[in-house]
Formats: structure tokens, sequence, C-alpha cells
């Protein structure tokens, strides 16, 4: 170019000295004829005119090879050519002649067609497009088997009727690149590759579309913001890793990029330069999927936080069982800093108090079964020895050879403590610390056991005590505390190391003694516990007499199970308090029919209540004074498929012992209710119907409200009901009694204290509780009036419930004489064989409406 001007320069001084000497010509020809003048102004005009055109063209070249050298010191790095409009070569530098293959030298003086280049259809008529309108394009190009990317932009001229240029930067060829890496390896590599130019994306292989789930078009040639997104995280690694990329072979980091279905996966990144001399001829990057050992780098990342963190002492043994890794937790609970035990085994943790062979053990197990949990003692490191909770596994490797062990133990000193705590109140009896009878049954069993191996024998010994209630009743139940702490220690005195005694609860206490040479011998002591239960025990500075019935079953004979043998010896001390208390009686062959007969009676009960084999009696209570029916007392009766009618006597208690007299007891109330009403709508109801109550079913909850709805369902009115509850009954728990009774005088329900005189006839309830009869019991009845000390109760009973203003009802009348004095003494109702036996309900039903109408027929006659 700067011969092309200097040449111009040549040639306008030459049209400038043509056209001087014209000038002089025309000057000197002034006085020639005109057609000289003619010619020479002509030469003029023409010197004129190529040096105007001169000048012109002078003025081109300059401005063109000012914006020329202007491109040339501002063009980039990397080819670069300068074409005019119609594509003619201006300018280029030296890699573009590489790009070509053509030595700089073959383009000086020549024009190269730059649309040959581009062999794109259209690209090169977009380019100019845009570079005219003052726009820059990028675009990739293939020339040949080569591919590159161009970018054109409009290089502005010094005057604006310049003509536009147009600059083309084209970047490193990447055919190298191609051949050096293979397509066949690019498609295959399991691994993201992706190749920068700049800011742009020209290659990517399959593991890259596949990575982040995108097509190669969607990706090449496309922006890098593009492809990861505006301030992308990639854009920002990519930043980062440019500098060290200047002095390293390459960079790595990871990050987080979006996937194209929304996913996000972890990436790490490994840049490089294409060509390491020339950090601008474009970046290599590698991207491979680190979400996997990501995720597993957190879990071990947690792993390691756990272990740090967990409560629990872990210690990690290596395949020699040597400890290798310590937490702080073991630190906390063992006292060992980590190098006090790294290296060593860890029997060395290990407490003598359990045997010597457990750690070998422990072993041999976790060798066959990979695990091993229990109970060790262990020492801590200032000696003390506490319980842990071990487990203790094996860790192998893919050949299943042991590469370590994990070993894990929480201190469990507190919950040894509690489940000791609990173990005691499971088996022992918070009262007197004796066993309980859980624990007792099992060492009953222990010790059955025991006796059949050796062929020993062992006797149980079931105790009672005889006066207890009395003591509880009358002086509280501190004092009753008090007293059975006494009897327990006191009875603990009277048995061997090898014997056990227990409290079943209440008053009840049961011995093993075992071995036992001969059932003598479980006579003599029985002797010595009544022995020493009958001397005074001192409560609160009274002397308590007590004493005690003793039952006694020996093993083996009487029993083949622990608890046939409580049982047994329980039906022997029944057997003992009938016969007088403060004795011992062993079982026997009757008492075995007895207990057969119980547990058939028991079963039998069972299948009545759901057959409904019951019926009810009712049994007359008159006026002495008008000899009117003033009420009925509803007995309850079982009628028995193979047992016959059977009497309450003998299924109540049991009744109320297995809790079947809930049901019982509620069928009674219910049946009895729906009777009266029934002879009420005849108009034959007596004033009451009084109906038995057993303690059990008063105590229920859900008595009062029970009893509520059996009104309302029966439509029975409450002041018709009596409720009878024997005297004993009222003395148990008699804030709780107190509650029941006065919710049912708020009902309009009336109260009968049954057996009255048999218990503790105490004056103090009778003024407290809301009662309105007194049964004087027939034991005391059968004998007035010849016994006097029966007549003076009978008398006393009567004077003081007159004085208490309560009705009396006498009964067990089974003669005139009985009828008349007790009429002599002011009883006003009377009950018995005398006026009438118990009736079911048709006799009853007779026996009212005949009584009804004897009695207005004689006020007829009257
Ligand atoms: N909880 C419930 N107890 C009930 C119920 N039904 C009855 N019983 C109680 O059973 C015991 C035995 O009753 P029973 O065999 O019916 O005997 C009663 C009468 O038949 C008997 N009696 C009546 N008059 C005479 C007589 O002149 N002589 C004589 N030897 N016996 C007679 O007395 C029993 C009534 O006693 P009491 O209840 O004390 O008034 C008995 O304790 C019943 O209470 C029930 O449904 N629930």
């Amino acid at each position: 170019m700067a011969r092309n001007g200097v040449e111009q320069h040549s040639l306008l001084s030459i049209l400038s000295l043509i056209l001087l000497a014209g000038a002089i010509l025309w000057i000197e020809l002034e006085a020639a004829p005109w057609l000289f003048k003619a010619l020479a102004s002509l030469l003029l005009a023409a010197a004129l005119l190529l040096f105007w055109r001169a000048i012109k063209r002078f003025k081109f070249s300059r401005s063109l090879d000012s914006r020329v050298a202007h491109w040339q010191a501002s063009a980039g790095q990397g080819s670069a050519v300068l074409v005019d409009v119609k594509g003619q070569v201006l300018a280029v530098n030296g890699d573009f002649a590489r790009l070509c293959g053509i030595h700089p030298d073959a383009l000086k003086q020549k024009t190269i067609d730059i649309s040959l280049l581009l062999t794109v259809p259209h690209a090169w008529a977009e380019l100019r497009q845009r570079c005219l309108i003052g726009k820059s394009w990028h675009g990739a190009l293939e020339i040949g088997k080569k591919r590159l990317d161009l970018t054109a932009y409009p290089v502005i001229g010094i005057e604006e009727s310049s003509a536009p240029l147009m600059a083309l930067e084209i970047s490193e060829f990447m055919l190298s690149s191609n051949e050096d890496l293979p397509s066949l390896v690019m498609s295959r590599v399991p691994l993201g590759i992706m190749v920068l130019h700049g800011r742009r994306v020209t290659r990517v292989n399959e593991g890259f579309c596949f990575l982040l789930a995108k097509t190669r078009t969607q990706v090449e040639n496309s922006l890098i913001s593009d492809v990861f997104g505006v301030g992308s995280s990639f854009e920002q690694a990519l930043s980062e890793a440019l500098m060290p990329l200047l002095t390293n072979a390459k960079v790595t980091s990871a990050t987080a990029l979006q996937r194209s279905d929304g996913k996000s996966i972890w990436c790490e990144l490994v840049f490089s330069c294409l060509d390491p001399n020339k950090p601008q001829a474009g970046l290599l990057v590698t991207l491979s999927d680190a979400s996997e050992s990501r995720k597993r780098e957190e879990i071990l990342r947690q792993a390691a936080v756990v272990f740090e963190a967990a409560s629990d002492a872990i210690l990690v043994l290596d395949a020699e069982k040597r400890i290798r890794m310590t937490n702080k937790a073991f630190t906390r609970i063992s006292g060992y800093e980590p190098n006090d035990v790294l290296g060593k085994p860890p029997k060395l943790l290990f407490s003598n108090k359990q045997p010597a062979e457990l750690y070998d053990h422990i072993f041999n197990q976790i060798e066959q079964e990979n695990v091993w949990q229990g109970e060790i003692w262990s020492r801590r490191r200032d000696g003390a020895i506490y319980p842990q909770w071990a487990t203790i596994s094996a860790v192998r490797n893919e050949q299943n050879e042991v590469i370590e062990y994990v070993f894990m133990a929480s201190d469990i000193t507190e919950r040894k403590r509690a489940e000791e705590r609990l173990n005691y109140q499971a088996n022992y009896d918070g009262l007197t610390q004796l066993p309980n009878r859980t624990l007792f049954v099992d060492r009953l069993g222990q010790a059955m056991a025991r006796a059949k191996r050796e062929g020993t024998t062992l006797a149980l010994l079931f105790i009672d005590l005889d006066r207890f209630k009395n003591v509880n009743d009358s002086m509280g139940h501190s004092a009753g505390d008090k007293l059975l702490i006494n009897v327990a220690n006191t009875l603990n005195g009277c048995i061997r190391e090898s014997d056990t005694i227990a409290r079943f609860g209440g008053d009840e206490f049961a011995m093993i003694l075992s071995p036992i040479y001969g059932a003598k011998n479980a006579g003599t002591v029985a002797q010595t516990v009544l022995k020493v239960l009958s001397r005074p025990f001192n409560i609160d500075g009274y002397d308590c007499i007590v004493g005690g019935s003793i039952g006694i079953s020996i093993f083996p004979g009487d029993g083949e199970t622990s608890e046939e043998l409580i049982r047994n010896a329980d039906a022997a001390m029944y057997r003992a308090k009938d016969s007088g208390r403060n004795t011992y009686e062993f079982f026997t062959a009757e008492m075995q029919q007895m207990a057969m007969a119980r547990l058939g009676l028991e079963r039998d009960l069972r299948f009545a209540i759901e057959r409904q084999e019951f019926i009810l009696h009712f049994q007359p209570q008159m006026s002495l004074a008008t000899n009117q029916v003033v009420g009925l007392e509803v007995l309850v009766r079982w009628e028995s498929g193979t047992r016959g009618l059977v009497s309450p006597a003998e299924f109540i208690g049991l009744a109320e012992e297995n809790g079947q007299i809930l049901a019982l007891g509620d069928w009674v109330l219910k049946r009895a209710c729906q009777q009266y009403v029934e002879w009420f709508n005849e108009g034959i109801a007596p004033g009451y119907i009084a109906v038995n109550v057993s303690g059990r079913q008063f105590r229920s909850a859900k008595f009062t409200s029970r009893l509520r709805e059996i009104l309302t369902e029966t439509k029975m009115p409450a002041r018709g009901l009596e409720i009878e509850l024997t005297e004993s009954f009222l003395m148990e728990d008699q804030e709780a009694v107190m509650r029941t009774l006065n919710e049912l005088r708020e009902m309009g329900v009336t109260l009968s204290v049954d057996d009255f005189g048999t218990g503790y006839s105490s004056l103090s309830y009778l003024k407290r509780f809301p009662i309105s009869t007194l049964k004087i019991d027939k034991s005391f009845v059968q004998d007035v009036p010849g016994d006097d000390e029966d007549v003076a109760i009978v008398s006393a009973i009567i004077r003081m419930a007159h004085a208490l203003k309560l009705d009396v009802v006498a009964e067990g009348v089974e003669t005139a004489e009985q009828q008349q004095f007790l009429h002599k003494q002011g009883c006003q109702i009377v009950q018995g064989f005398l006026f009438s036996r118990p009736l079911n309900a048709d006799e009853c039903g007779k026996f009212l409406r005949k009584r009804l109408e004897e009695s207005s027929s004689s006020s007829q006659i009257a």
C-alpha cells in the first residue's frame, strides 16, 4: 500500500508539470494564431482535468491508506482481513495468509474475492448487508474441510463519503484440534467435551449433549450465555479459570449446571488451552458428572459429622482389631483421649466383671454372623466400671475379608438403674419389700423344677392374718401398713436362706419352704409362724394381736403347677379359717375335690351368664302392724341345665371373686325393675323392691350412671328401689362409699344395711351415711327369744335404729315366737319363711294379688 501511495504521488507531480507547461504555452501563444491558441486551451483543460482527477484519487488513496493503517494498528489477534464491499482484499495479516494457505507476498497487488471463502450459503450476503448498515456479524464458516469462526464488522472511514470497508476476523483454525480429537474418541469418551472460542461454543461431543440434555444444534455456534444462561455458574467458572490458564496447563473446578430438562447436576470442569502457546486460540473444556461422587462425599461428610456428633462411643478397629479411630463421645464416656487407645486392642476397655472368654466369644460370633450385640461391662480411664450396650460389626471388602470393625457402644448405666427399679417394682411389694406374687410364682416354678430334678419335696404355706381388718378399720390405714411391715419382718425371721416369703396383697402372705424333709416339718414351721403371729405387735403404742390361718400344700402331690399349688394351699387356708382360725391345715383330697368343683362351677357360671340361666325370686317383707306386704327382697337363682336350681350362696362369692358379678348384678337390677314396673302397672306392687348389690358392683365407676339408665329404660320409680349393701362393705373406703350413697339419695333410691350385727356395727357410719333401713341378720333372729345374748343384741339394734330414726327389718323369721318377740321389741318389718319363702315371679304375683284380695275383703267385713 505504501508503494502505491508513492506511485500516486509521482503521477501527481508529472501531471502538475504538464499543467504548468500548458499554462506557460497558453500565455506564450497569446499572440499566436487562434488555431494554436485553441489547441493550447484544449491541452490545458485536459491537463486540468487530469490534475483534478489525480488530486481526487490521491485524496481517496490517502483516506483509504489511513483507514487501512488504522485497521492494521487496531486489528485484534488471530487471522484478519480488511475487504471492501465487493470483497476485494485491502489488507491482511500474516495469520490470515496462513489461514488461506497463501503466502503473504502472493496477496501483494492481488485481489481475492473473500466470498469464495464463504462456502456457507448466504453468509457473504448476510455479513455484507450487516456491515453496510453499521452492524457486526458472527458466524461459523467452513473452508474446505476446515471450520472457522468469523466476526465481521464495518470499518468507518474518516469522511462520510468514504466507501464502507469491512474487517473480517477469523479465529484460529480448528483443523488441528479436530485432528487431535478424532471424532470417534469425541463421541465415545464418557465425558462432556466442549471447545470454546472466545465466548462461543464451537464444538461439543455427544457426552456433553447427554450430560446437559441438549442437542448439538442447540449448543454449537452458540454463545456461552445462550448455552448456560446469562451470568451462569459456568461463566463464572470460566472467567475464574482464564488467568490461571496463562500459567497452568489445566484448571479444574466444579459447579452445578442446569440441564435442559430442569435438573441440576454437579459437574467437574477441566479447562485447558487448545494450543498452550496461544491461550487465545481457544479452550477445551471437559465436563464430568460428579453428582454421584458429590453425593458420596456428602454422605461421607455427614457420616463424619455423625461420627463426631454421635452420643454413642464409636471406635473403628482395623482388621487386626486395633483401635484406629475414636469419636468425641468415646472420650466423653470413657475418659480416654484418642492417643491413649489408638493402636491398642479394645480389650483394654473391657472390665473383668464379665467372663474373660466374652472377648473371644464376641469376635468369634462376628466372624460367623458379621455382627455382635449385647451388654458389656467396661472400665473408664479412672477405673470406674459401667455397663454398655454394644454393637460390633465387621466391614468386609469385595473378597469378603474383614477390613475393619465398627464398635458402637452406649452407656446404659441410667437405663440399667431404671430397669432395676422397674424390675424391683414389678417383683417386690412396695410396702413390705417382700417379693410379690409374680416373683413368688417364678421362684416357686424354679423350686418345683429343682425338687423334681433332685427328687426332693417342698411346701407352700398360704398365710392369712385373722384380725388384720380390725386393726385397719379401727386404727386407720397407716397403722395397718405398719402392722403389715412388722408382720413381714417377723415372718422373714421364720425362714431359711433357701426359702422365700412373699406378700400376695392385703393381709395374705405365702412361703416356699424348699426343700422340706417331710410334711411334718412344714407343720412345724406353720406352728412357729402361728406362734409369732399370735404375739402382740406394737403399733403406735398399742398392742395389736392379729393371729393367722395357714393352708399348706406339698410338692409333689398337691399340684402339678405353681398355680395349682397356690390354689390348693389357699383352699387349705380357708379350711383353717373355718375350723376356728389361728391354726393350719394341710391340703387334702377332699379339698382337692372341692377345688375341682369350684373350678367347674366357675366354668359353668361363665356359660350361665351367656345363656341367661338366671331367674329372680322375691321374698315378701311384712309389716307387723298392718300384716301387709310392704316390700320384696329380690334373690337371684341359677337354673342350671346340669346342676338344677343353684342357690346364690354357692355362686355369688365366686362371681364376686372373678368379676362375673358385674354382668350378673346388672342383669338382676334391670330384671327386678322390669318386674316391679309390671306389678306396679297391674296395681299389685308393694312399696319397694330391695335388690342385693355386691361390693364389687357398687364400687364400679359406672354403677350410678348405669343405675340411672336402668331406671329410665324400665320406667322404674327411684323411690320404689332399695339397695341392700352388707355392713362389712360399708366400712371399706368410706369416702368413696359416701359419694356414691349421696348420689343414690339424690336419685331417690334408698339404702338398707344387710346382715347388720355381723360386722363392726359402728354407730359413726350409721350417723354419717344416708341409710334408711337396718336388716337384723337372721343368725341373731333364729335363737330369740331363747338365747339371752341374741335377745340383747336384737333389742339393742332395734333401739339404736329407732334412736337414729331408721326402719328395722328382721330377716329369717321362722316361728310365731320370733315374730311376737320382734313385735314386742318394736320391730316394724319382718321377713322369713313364716310369711313366705322366696317365690318366683308368677308365685309372687299370685301371692301379692291374694294378699290384696284378703286385705280388701277383710276391710269390707270390717
Ligand atoms: N349380690 C347379690 N347377692 C344376692 C343376690 N341374691 C341373693 N344374694 C345373696 O345370696 C345369699 C343367699 O341368698 P339366698 O340363698 O337367696 O338366701 C336368702 C333367703 O332365701 C334366706 N332366707 C330368707 N328367709 C329365711 C328364713 O326364714 N330362714 C332361713 N334360713 N333363710 C331365709 O336368706 C337369704 C337372704 O339373706 P339377705 O340377703 O342377707 O337378706 C344372701 O346373702 C343374699 O343376699 C343378688 O342378686 N345379688
